[in-house]
């Protein structure tokens, strides 16, 4: 019997690859063309060129929808003024974070002074324990030794908002006009947002100073996308390995909505990986259904793996009384929980528990009117099971009730 292990071992040396380079698949690779970016390049430039005078530029707004190339230009943009100018006597440092990925407004400014210094020295910005004014003075401090002109890149800005709002802290505030307080260096501030309506949720001092300058980044068109599809497949894959229709539904795919160029991208490298491991001579239609597929079930699991253990109860109560009222799932819920040992809450928090995870689309409800008896609630669950027990098995609380 053939060992499986040899099996695939042999299989991934002998086989063809169908890539050259993976790593220009990758979310971080800069290409060396921009296509269809032009005036946004202008803009950011424009807007960043006292940097090259060594000047400290205004702070700049970006907004524009997901993978519509904005991190991508102003990291360029960035970098070639960095390449003018003489590091030594100007060193310009691009600082990045994502708000949306940080939970606390403590963790996001922690991130973003942790690329301030070097290596090793990671403990003057500990994960807890400092005021957040604390960690706002190290980093001034931080670009004050170093006499740094930093440039604070800030993703999806708009849950920076909501960080702030719940910490009470106007750190926004501080952030636009840290340059009043730096003796030395300077702080401009990018913000990239998705939201178009971020702006009228600000207060008007935050937004006058943020939005000294704004860029919008246009959608991509499906041909648009078709063309940046091209020129990474180029440097990313051995020539003639992709079918044209394969290309063709990639583009459509991921421009149906807005023309997201990092979904195509990440449709295609995910595509290429399971034509590889198939040992398939090209990437063909239903590798790219597939890689599809695969993102979809992906953005689910990790949706439903960052809810809390109630929440997990009652999501794993809606698969179980599949379409039934909210009495109904508020019982499967507490049998649940007598199973697991927990505590149940209260059906009125039950209840707002399932209106905030419907808002997500995991789980979907429906009115229904009962004549005389007023009306209620049915829920079901919009997800395959499957997915939910994939992403419930490795919970040793819920293993049992899988
Ligand atoms: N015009 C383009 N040419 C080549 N690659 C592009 C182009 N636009 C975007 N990309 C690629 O698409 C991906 C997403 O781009 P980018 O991160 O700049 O999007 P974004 O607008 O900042 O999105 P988000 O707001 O979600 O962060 C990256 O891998 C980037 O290299």
């Amino acid at each position: 019997m053939i060992d499986p292990i040899d099996k695939l071992l042999d299989d991934a040396q002998s086989g063809k690859s169908l890539f050259k380079n993976r790593e220009v698949l990758h979310f971080t690779f800069i290409p060396d063309v921009i296509l269809h970016r032009e005036d946004e390049q202008k803009k950011v430039t424009q807007s960043l060129l006292p940097l090259l005078k060594k000047a400290r530029p205004s702070n700049l707004l970006v907004y524009g929808k997901p993978g519509t190339g904005k991190t991508l230009v102003v990291k360029k943009v960035l970098n070639k003024i960095q390449d003018r100018v003489n590091e030594a006597s100007f060193p310009i440092q691009l600082l990045y974070a994502n708000a949306k990925e940080e939970t606390t407004l403590y963790g996001l400014l922690i991130k973003l002074g942790r690329q301030l210094i070097e290596k090793g020295k990671e403990k003057e910005f500990p994960t807890t324990g400092l005021s957040i004014s604390e960690i706002f003075n190290r980093i001034i401090s931080a670009i004050e030794n170093n006499t740094l002109n930093t440039v604070f890149v800030i993703d999806e800005i708009d849950y920076l908002a909501e960080l702030v709002s719940k910490s009470g802290k106007d750190v926004f505030y501080s952030l636009t006009r840290a340059n009043e307080r730096l003796k030395k260096g300077s702080l401009t501030l990018i913000g990239i947002s998705n939201d178009l309506t971020f702006k009228e949720r600000l207060d008007p001092r935050v937004l006058s100073s943020l939005s000294e300058e704004e860029i919008v980044f246009t959608n991509y068109t499906v041909s648009q996308i078709k063309e940046i599809l091209e020129e990474r497949i180029r440097a990313a894959f051995i020539p003639n390995t992709i079918e044209q229709s394969a290309i063709n539904l990639c583009a459509a795919m991921s421009g149906q909505e807005h023309g997201d160029a990092r979904r195509a991208i990440d449709l295609l490298r995910i595509a290429g990986e399971i034509a590889e491991r198939e040992q398939s001579d090209m990437v063909k239609d239903e590798h790219i259904r597939r890689a599809a597929q695969k993102m979809e079930e992906d953005k689910e699991t990790t949706a439903l793996n960052s809810y809390p253990l109630h929440e997990k109860l009652l999501i794993l109560s809606v698969m179980k009384a599949n379409g039934s009222t909210t009495g109904e799932i508020y019982q499967s819920y507490k049998n649940l929980c007598k199973t697991t040992r927990q505590k149940e809450l209260t059906q009125r928090r039950v209840t707002q528990m399932l209106s905030e995870i419907e808002m997500t689309g995991l789980i979907s409800g429906k009115i229904i009117h009962q004549g005389m008896h007023g009306r209620t609630k049915k829920f079901s669950l919009t997800l395959n099971p499957e997915t939910v027990k994939k992403a419930f098995k490795d919970d040793l609380v819920l293993e049992d009730l899988l």
